[in-house]
């Protein structure tokens, strides 16, 4: 599955997501002529959703102009479910049909929608000549040594739906924090807009090749994923009997390990001076000299995030169309840093679940 992410099919993909950022642009800027001000939140979730949905379902989800769509509405009611109960949808999706149809189903609705689109989408496919630059594609052209789909339609049904519940809020927070942080540091905008426009005359255009060359957004995306890592905590089971080097914690077999990610990267004997927003922290020569897990926004080891070049390059794709357009601005309700977080929510979220902020059109946009 990880070759999914890799270069030339993140490449494919480029279209779709650029297609997706002018949207999200566009929105933007009506959206604050009309209110004054513009949820980013919301708007970097629509954008999320609707990217996940044409790279991942081959679907146009459109949650711009229709934010009740039959896609959007059907995700919403994945995402309000316990965590629990969607990784068993996802399990169940995979069984026979004789096992399912034994388990009471409370996401039925939600479970069988995306099952119809994957199935029609695949159908269609099989049934013509062409072939798309998405997940789902790639999904279906793994073959064997004779040429047959290694993957049957369930096991595509529910890898779909897993990118699709793994991949929309985390990308979406990403997006909003870093909305955030360039807002209530315009020098570090001023920057990002700089490195922008120089790609963009180097270029003519915001190409696939023009964002490789932007490091400095590089840097301020891990930098507001250190200061405000999505999944903010990991798991892991020990599989042997273990002893904490130093300590007399022993930890038997089976123990459930909780390695929390956002005080890690919130540690001052790591990151001096914490919650100073610095993207300068992720020089070549500054991560060099810190302990690879001092860093652990996609996890570490095998079961990191398979999507990491993909969340990365999505989020890219978004901020440098972003930055090319418009100056976001705090408004006066807008706190000042470190942004306040929502105790309850499962992924990092802003106090209040929502981040107003003012978009000015750039006048020298090109
Ligand atoms: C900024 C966005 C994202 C963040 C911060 C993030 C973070 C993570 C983290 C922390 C894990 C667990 C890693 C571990 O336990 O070591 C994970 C797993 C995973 N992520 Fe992501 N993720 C993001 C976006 C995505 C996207 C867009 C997709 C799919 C399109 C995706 C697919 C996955 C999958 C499939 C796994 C499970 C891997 C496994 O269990 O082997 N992620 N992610």
């Amino acid at each position: 599955m990880s070759s999914s992410f890799s270069t030339s099919k993140l490449k494919a993909m480029y279209q779709l997501a650029l297609g997706n950022a002018k949207n999200l642009t566009h929105y933007v800027l009506l959206d604050m002529e009309k209110k004054g001000e513009v949820d980013m939140k919301d708007m970097f979730g629509r954008f999320t959703m609707d990217n996940i949905a044409s790279c991942a379902f081959g679907v146009n989800c459109n949650s711009f102009t229709d934010p009740n769509s039959t896609f959007a509405t059907n995700a919403a009611k994945l995402f309000s479910t316990e965590r629990a109960a969607i990784m068993r949808l996802i399990n169940d999706l995979a069984l026979p049909e004789c096992i399912k149809s034994r388990l009471p189903d409370p996401l039925a609705e939600p479970s069988q929608f995306f099952a119809d689109v994957v199935t029609r989408t695949i159908r269609s496919r099989d049934n013509s000549t062409h072939s798309a630059p998405d997940f789902l594609q790639l999904l279906m052209d793994t073959k064997d040594k004779e040429g047959n789909r290694v993957l049957s339609t369930s096991s595509i049904i529910s890898q779909s739906v897993l990118f699709l519940f793994v991949g929309y809020d985390t990308t979406a927070s990403l997006l909003t924090f870093a909305g955030y942080c360039l807002a209530t540091h315009p020098e570090v905008q001023e920057r990002v807009q700089e490195e922008v426009d120089a790609a963009l005359s180097r270029h003519g255009d915001l190409t696939y090749a023009a964002l490789q060359e932007m490091s400095y957004l590089d840097r301020v995306m891990s930098e507001t994923l250190r200061l405000y890592p999505p999944a903010t905590r990991l798991e892991r089971e020990s599989t042997k009997e273990y002893t904490l080097p130093g300590t007399d914690v022993h930890l038997p077999i089976g123990t459930v390990v909780q390695i929390s990610v956002l005080s890690i990267h919130r540690d001052p004997e790591y990151y001096p001076d914490p919650l100073r927003f610095d993207p300068d922290r992720f020089l070549p020569e500054e991560k060099e000299r810190r302990h690879p897990c001092a860093y652990l926004p996609f996890g570490s080891g095998p079961r990191n995030c398979l999507a990491m070049r993909f969340a990365l390059f999505e989020a890219k794709v978004a901020l440098a169309e972003l930055m090319r357009q418009m100056t976001l601005k705090p408004t006066a309700c807008t706190p000042s840093p470190p942004m306040p977080l929502d105790k309850m929510a499962f992924l990092l979220t802003p106090a209040g679940r929502k981040m107003p902020l003012i978009s000015v059109p750039r006048s020298s946009a090109k």
